[in-house]
C-alpha cells in the first residue's frame, strides 16, 4: 500500500495547518511520498514583486517572470520548509522538483483559447516511478513540487493535484495506491461558507452540475477532474479533506465512479 498525500497553499501558509498536516501524514502506514503546491504564497510574492496573478480556472498564467517566481517559491523555499518541517518530526525525507531524477516530464501546454504560457501537461508516460521505488527501498519520503521540465532544459509551471494524480496512476501498476488532496475545508461544499454542506460522496454527473451552477469553481475544478481522472486509471481510492479528520471514515468526500 502505497499513500500520496498532496497539500495545498493554503496549508502550507498556515504553519499550525502545516505541522498538523505533516503530523498526520506521518501516521500513514507504509511507503508515502508528499506532492505539494503553493499557489497562494507565489501569489504573495508575485505581488511584492510588482506582479499581477492571473489564474483562470484554477491554472496560472505563467510568463517568463512568473515561471522563475514560481520555480523559487515551490522548488526552493517550501518544498526545503516542508522537508525541514518533515525532518523535525523524524521523517526522513528528500525535496525534489520534477526534473531532478527525470521523475516528471512535461509539455507545454498547447494552446487552445487560453495561452497559458509555461504551464506543463502531463501524460500517461510522464512519471519515471524508479527514484522513487528506490525512495522506498531505503526508506526515505519523497517530496516533489509542482515544477516539471520537457526533456529539453526547460521548466514547466504544473498544477500539483495533476501531478498527484498521475503519479498515483503510475504506482498504481504496482502498488495498491490511496490519493489523499489535503485542503483547509472539509471537503467538496455546496455552500462555500458552510463546512456542514459537505458532500460525502461525489460522482461525475454531480460535479458537473455543481460546475455548471459555478458551486464548485476556482482551483476545485482540476482538483476533481484530476480526482475522477485517478480514480478511472487504476487508482484504489481518492478523498478531497481536511488534514484533521485524515483518520475519519465520513468526515470527507469520498470521490465515486
Ligand atoms: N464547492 C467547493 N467546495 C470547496 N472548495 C471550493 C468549492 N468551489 C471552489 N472551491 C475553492 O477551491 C479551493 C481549493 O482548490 P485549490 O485552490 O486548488 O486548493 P489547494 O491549493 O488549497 O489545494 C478552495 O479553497 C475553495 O476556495
Ligand atoms: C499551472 C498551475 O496553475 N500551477 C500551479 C502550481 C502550484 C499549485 O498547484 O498550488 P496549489 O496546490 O496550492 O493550488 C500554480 O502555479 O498555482
Amino acid at each position: 500500500m502505497i499513500n500520496v498525500v498532496k497539500i495545498g497553499g493554503e496549508i502550507i501558509d498556515n504553519k499550525k495547518l502545516l505541522i498538523y498536516s505533516l503530523k498526520n501524514f506521518s501516521k500513514l502506514d507504509g511507503s508515502k511520498i508528499l506532492v505539494h503546491g503553493g499557489g497562494k504564497i507565489a501569489d504573495i510574492f508575485s505581488k511584492k514583486m510588482g506582479y499581477n496573478n492571473n489564474i483562470i480556472n484554477g491554472r496560472r498564467i505563467t510568463d517568463k517572470t512568473t515561471l522563475d517566481i514560481v520555480v523559487m517559491t515551490y522548488s526552493g523555499l517550501l518544498n526545503k520548509r516542508i522537508v525541514s518541517k518533515l525532518q523535525s518530526l523524524g521523517l526522513n525525507s528528500i525535496g525534489f522538483s520534477g526534473a531532478d531524477g527525470n521523475i516528471v516530464k512535461s509539455y507545454k501546454r498547447p494552446i487552445k483559447d487560453i495561452d497559458y504560457g509555461y504551464v506543463g501537461n502531463l501524460n500517461i508516460n510522464s512519471i519515471n516511478t524508479d527514484l522513487i521505488k528506490y525512495m522506498f527501498k531505503i526508506g526515505i519520503i519523497p517530496v516533489l513540487s509542482p515544477i516539471t521540465h520537457d526533456g529539453n532544459g526547460n521548466l514547466l509551471n504544473t498544477n500539483a493535484d495533476t501531478i498527484a494524480s498521475y503519479l498515483s496512476i503510475s504506482l498504481s501498476k504496482e502498488y495498491k495506491v490511496i490519493l489523499s488532496y489535503f485542503f483547509n475545508k472539509i471537503g467538496v461544499l455546496n455552500h462555500l461558507n458552510d463546512e456542514k454542506s459537505y458532500y460525502s460522496k461525489i460522482e461525475e454527473n454531480l460535479f458537473k452540475k455543481l460546475k455548471n451552477k459555478n458551486i464548485i469553481n476556482k482551483g476545485m475544478i482540476p482538483k476533481l477532474e484530476n480526482a475522477f481522472y485517478a480514480l478511472k486509471n487504476g487508482v484504489y481510492k481518492v478523498t478531497i479533506s481536511h488534514p484533521n479528520y485524515l483518520n475519519n471514515p465520513t468526515k470527507k468526500t469520498i470521490i465515486c465512479l
